[in-house]
């Protein structure tokens, strides 16, 4: 069946045009974003969702959403993803981190000339008829400083147009290199000594806990007098009621903004005002921008929904179109190596160590690992899945760790996983033969040759004769047929360990008396 996905704001026809190019049915609503109800209602029959910013996809909409598999936001910002929700769900949500940078950069270049020039009112005056020509005296931005707080995608776009205008052009951001600040030709500052510095200051960082209010009314205060200040970037990062303050008291002399903290904004602190200038959340508003977004966000859902590739996914590494198909196998071993290890746990799992030997090394294996660590709490926790199984080890305090390395024994590619647990410490390693079936290879440090199955019996036993024969009438008599039988022993008379495939399920009182066999030492039944 087609994968079926859902645009469910206002999106360039383009994005439809991509969908339906790649084989989807795509169902297009561009107003269905706005009622929760009816989004709630039909979520359930969509593998894949493609929004904007007007789409708010709450653990509500996620709870219906049982197919769903991408979402995709045509934009930046996804804070209107609820991301623990959809990780849990295992959605992939991916964004389109560049589409719209130059046109948001542009929108924030033309806001501080719209404030420099007191543009909008201006307009409006000459248009009333009034033609005030001694009324509106502008400052010039050349030689000025030019405050960037927050210098990633969009920071820099417009630190380089800000030095293209020949101003100073200063940014605080705790992440930019100094190497990357001297190539864009501006000068690395803490937040003091921008706010004291900086005539016109511009906003380009996400809305996190440590950006909201970044200018507090106390920063504002520490602001140069006569600061203009532009916000395109998320409404929060100021306190717009500190803001209107600083504006009424002469302290700033004019603000431009773009986004609120209450979106759609219809009222706000700082409207009202001559020298504030505002626009509705216009940032991304350009044909250019928004036919990127849309092409973007259609190429890269498709290309997850048909052959698991995941680009700018913000809860999953990324995977190319061409190493899906090779990771594919290794994802199914890596998941199936971890469920049986976490089938033989039954205690507090402290540590995971994953080593990747040979070809694999080469592949992504943050997937993998993401996969194994998904196989090993699913017989815990039922809830947990690829995406989310990162997030579910870390909050439960498990360590994982990864090693990769060239290959080192009979295998072109190995993995294997050891479990460190409170009283128990476990190994397992696979590979995935040319025929791209994933077999287990080594338990404990004992070589086997085992392939998967749905149910399996795994013994250990003690390396002496007489346990095949007794073990193959006991199970044979309570009716339960062998499919495949794998051994391997550490020494002749040593330990040994026996995988058992067979058809159906094991019945508990069955594996009771395989555990109360002579020589064995523990049975457990599997499942994968
Ligand atoms: N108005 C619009 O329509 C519109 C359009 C696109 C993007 N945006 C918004 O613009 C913002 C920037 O987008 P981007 O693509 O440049 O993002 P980005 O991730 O490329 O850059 C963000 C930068 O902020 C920096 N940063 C993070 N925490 C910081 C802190 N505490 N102090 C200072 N700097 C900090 C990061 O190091 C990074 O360099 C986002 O909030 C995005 O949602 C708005
Ligand atoms: O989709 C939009 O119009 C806004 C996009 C912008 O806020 C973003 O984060 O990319």
């Amino acid at each position: 069946m087609a994968p079926r996905v859902l645009i469910s704001d206002k999106l360039s026809p383009a994005a439809i045009q991509i969908f339906r190019d790649r084989g989807i049915e795509v169902d297009f609503q561009p107003d269905l974003g706005k009622d929760k109800d009816r989004l709630a209602e039909i979520i359930g029959q969509y593998d894949g969702l493609a929004i904007r910013s007007a789409t708010k996809v709450t653990p509500k909409i996620l709870a219906k959403a049982d197919r769903l598999k991408v979402i995709g936001r045509a934009g930046i910002g996804v804070d209107n993803v609820d991301l623990p929700a959809a990780t849990a769900r295992g959605v992939i949500v991916m964004n389109t981190p560049f589409g719209n940078s130059i046109t948001t950069a542009e929108h924030a270049i033309a806001m501080m000339f719209a404030l420099a020039r007191e543009i909008p009112a201006a307009d409006a005056s000459t248009q009333a008829g009034k033609w005030e020509k001694n009324r509106f005296m502008g400052v010039e931005v050349t030689a000025k400083t030019l405050g960037i707080i927050g210098c990633g995608n969009i920071g820099s776009i417009v630190a380089e147009r800000g030095v293209g205008l020949k101003m100073k052009v200063i940014a605080f951001d705790p992440f930019l290199s100094v190497e990357r600040a001297l190539d864009l030709g501006v000068e690395k500052v803490e937040l003091d000594d921008l706010l004291a510095r900086a005539d016109f200051i511009t906003l380009h960082t996400p809305l996190t806990e440590k950006t909201k209010n970044v200018l507090s009314a106390e920063n504002i205060a520490r602001c140069k007098k006569g600061v203009r200040i532009i916000n395109c970037a998320r409404g929060g990062l100021v306190d717009e009621a500190a803001l209107a303050a600083a504006l009424d008291a002469g302290h700033v002399a004019g603000a431009a903004f773009d986004v609120f903290v209450v979106e759609p904004a219809q009222t706000n602190p700082l409207f009202g005002r001559e020298n504030v200038v505002c626009t509705p959340h216009l940032g991304a508003a350009t044909a250019e921008a928004q036919e990127n977004v849309a092409l973007q966000v259609a190429e890269q859902m498709s290309d997850y929904l048909l052959t698991g590739a995941i680009s700018n996914a913000v809860n999953f590494p990324s995977i190319t179109a061409e190493e899906a198909p090779r990771l594919k196998p290794f994802i199914e071993l890596a998941e199936k190596l971890g469920s049986f290890a976490g089938q033989l746990t039954d205690t507090d799992i402290k540590t995971v160590h994953i080593v990747y030997e040979g070809a694999v090394a080469e592949l992504k294996v943050k997937a993998l690992t993401s996969a194994a660590v998904a196989g090993l709490l699913r017989p815990m926790l039922s809830e947990v899945n690829v995406v989310s199984a990162p997030t579910v080890a870390k909050e439960r305090g498990i360590v994982i760790e990864e090693t990769t390395r060239a290959a080192t024994g009979d295998f072109d590619s190995l993995i294997t996983i050891t479990v460190v647990a409170d009283t128990l410490e476990r190994s397992i390693s696979g590979t995935v033969f040319a025929d791209g079936r994933p077999r287990i290879v080594n338990i404990k440090g004992i070589k086997v040759d085992a392939e998967f199955a749905p149910s399996m019996i795994y013994i250990t036993n003690e390396d002496k004769p007489g346990f095949i024969g007794r073990f193959a009438s006991l199970i044979g008599d309570a009716g339960v047929n062998i499919a495949t039988f794998a051994l391997g022993r550490d020494h002749l008379g040593g330990d040994a360990i026996a995988l058992v495939a067979v058809d159906g399920t094991v019945p508990a009182e069955v594996l009771g008396k395989v555990q109360a066999l002579p020589q064995v030492k523990a049975a457990k039944a599997l499942v994968f």
